[in-house]
């Protein structure tokens, strides 16, 4: 069976290419949705790829990858939670009670801007972090998971 990689993005990602390009650059989210899907495709693997602003919203796609993870069918959760990253223990414990393979991802290398984006509460329980790479993070994320 084809296994599904789920990509979900949370608050102000809608904003890519908008927002603050010289941390996040020109592309936008629906440039970062083809490129995964284009690296998916060359893999072999379907693709879900959803962006939400609300917490809660991001909870209840965890809880959906999950049910496909519990049927054999998720290859990972690639999670850009964005400003939850650094706020969420809702997120964490999603995370966490479904047993998601977790890969954190942030465009920006969160480790050279503010302190309050240095503490993660998704990186304990991630398999990988993945930061400052740009967009093509995305990419390379779905890379790495092909060959686990
Ligand atoms: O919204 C974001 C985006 C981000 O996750 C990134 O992709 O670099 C980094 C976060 O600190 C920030 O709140």
């Amino acid at each position: 069976m084809r296994k599904t990689v789920f990509v979900l993005n949370g608050p102000n990602l809608n904003l890519l290419g908008t927002r603050e390009p010289h941390i996040y650059g020109a592309q936008t989210l629906a440039d970062v949705e083809q490129s995964c899907r284009d690296a998916c495709e060359r893999h072999g693997l379907a693709l879900v790829f959803r962006q939400s602003n609300h917490e809660g919203e991001l909870v209840d796609w965890i809880h959906e990858a999950g049910r496909l993870h519990a049927q054999g069918g998720l290859a990972a959760l690639v999670l850009n939670a964005a400003a939850y990253t650094h706020t969420s223990v809702a997120l964490l414990d999603a995370v966490k009670g479904t047993g998601v393979p977790l890969v954190e991802l942030h465009v920006s290398n969160v480790h050279a801007r503010e302190a309050f984006r240095h503490h993660s509460y998704l990186s304990a329980a991630a398999r990988a972090v993945l930061c400052g790479f740009g967009v093509h993070g995305y990419v390379l994320a779905i890379d790495a998971i092909a060959r686990w």
